[in-house]
């Protein structure tokens, strides 16, 4: 069977032609509590993480909502990265959303785009990513989700890059700008190598799209909450709860909600309109890469993590 899918280019509401995608069917694989949450954080196995699929289940069997903090590998260098993927992990983060810096980030707003640019000034890339992740991902008991533009993914060749990221442990993938005659190949190759390539719908996003973005999503489904590009905002618009209820018809898939949220009555306010899960992404940024020392950024991340998560079911 096939599906017209339009892919993630629709969020960034590139005019393209429109590509036909075998319709796939989401990995089964066994829905495993990690016990690696309780250990404590020196005597970590290496047992893999579960996937995001699973998290979300395992949490929905709780009636929690999952708690998806984004940062900018290597912002302001990435041993401080290290550190913040320990102390996001340690404070409760359900996912992690790890960005790779790129010089063009045409969704992001200011805080994000000045964290790509001081990271790569500091000579953040591919490959410093992934020793790193290579020595912390062992030590996490959530799971990572690569976020990259198409470019990077490019430069390495698609199958390259998905093997690398599968080899260091890394189980999703989120890609805003992959051009729809791409995603076929994209998302074979991610499926291959067992990484859930997450999807992303947005308020302007026609409802058959969004039926097709939400099927042929994996992991879970992006659900972007405004229009324009990333950065915190006063407040969570109300078309969240309506934009929810129409996921949630069309797909019993987990879904979160990323843009604009940073604070506990943003949180609370769109688990309460039925989320899955919460993204926070630039308030998080601003912390690390605003902050005097790396020790006092690490600081004020877990001091805002413990808050957000708090909020939440
Ligand atoms: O920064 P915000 O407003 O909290 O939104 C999450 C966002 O940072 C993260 O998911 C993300 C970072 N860069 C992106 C580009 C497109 C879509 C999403 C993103």
């Amino acid at each position: 069977m096939a599906v017209t899918l339009i892919s993630t280019t629709s969020f960034l509401n590139l005019k393209k032609p429109e590509a036909h995608l075998h319709l796939r069917f989401p990995h089964s694989k066994s829905t495993v509590i990690s016990t690696r949450r309780f250990a404590p954080m020196a005597a970590l196995t290496t047992a893999p993480t579960i996937g995001l699929c699973d998290t979300f289940s395992n949490l929905r069997k709780q009636g929690k909502v999952a708690f998806i903090p984004y940062i900018t590998a290597g912002d302001p260098d990435l041993s401080t990265t290290a550190e913040a993927l320990k102390v996001l992990d340690s404070c409760g983060s359900d996912i992690i959303e790890l960005g790779v810096p790129y010089s063009d980030p045409l969704a992001d707003g200011p805080v994000i785009q000045a964290a790509a640019t001081r990271s790569l000034a500091g000579g953040t890339n591919f490959d410093a990513i992934t020793s790193m992740l290579k020595e912390v991902v062992p030590q996490l008991s959530c799971p990572i989700a690569l976020f990259t533009y198409y470019n990077p993914i490019l430069k390495r060749g698609i199958e390259k890059f998905m093997s690398t990221v599968k080899d260091i442990g890394v189980q999703g993938l989120v890609v805003p700008d992959v051009p729809l005659e791409e995603t076929e190949v994209l998302s074979k190759e991610a499926v291959k190598n067992n990484i859930e390539l997450v999807l992303l719908t947005t308020p302007t996003t026609p409802v058959e799209r969004m039926r097709a973005i939400v099927e042929a999503s994996e992991g879970f489904v992006y659900l972007v909450s405004s229009v324009g590009v990333t950065g915190a905002r006063e407040s969570v618009s109300n078309r969240v709860q309506t934009l929810l209820q129409d996921i949630k018809e069309a797909t019993t898939k987990p879904v979160a909600v990323g843009f604009g949220i940073s604070k506990p009555e943003h949180v609370k306010q769109v688990a309460g309109w039925g989320a899955d899960g919460v993204i926070v992404g630039s308030a998080m940024v601003k912390l690390l890469g605003g902050a005097k020392s790396p020790e006092e950024g690490l600081k004020e991340l877990e001091n805002l993590t413990k808050s957000l998560k708090s909020a939440l079911p």
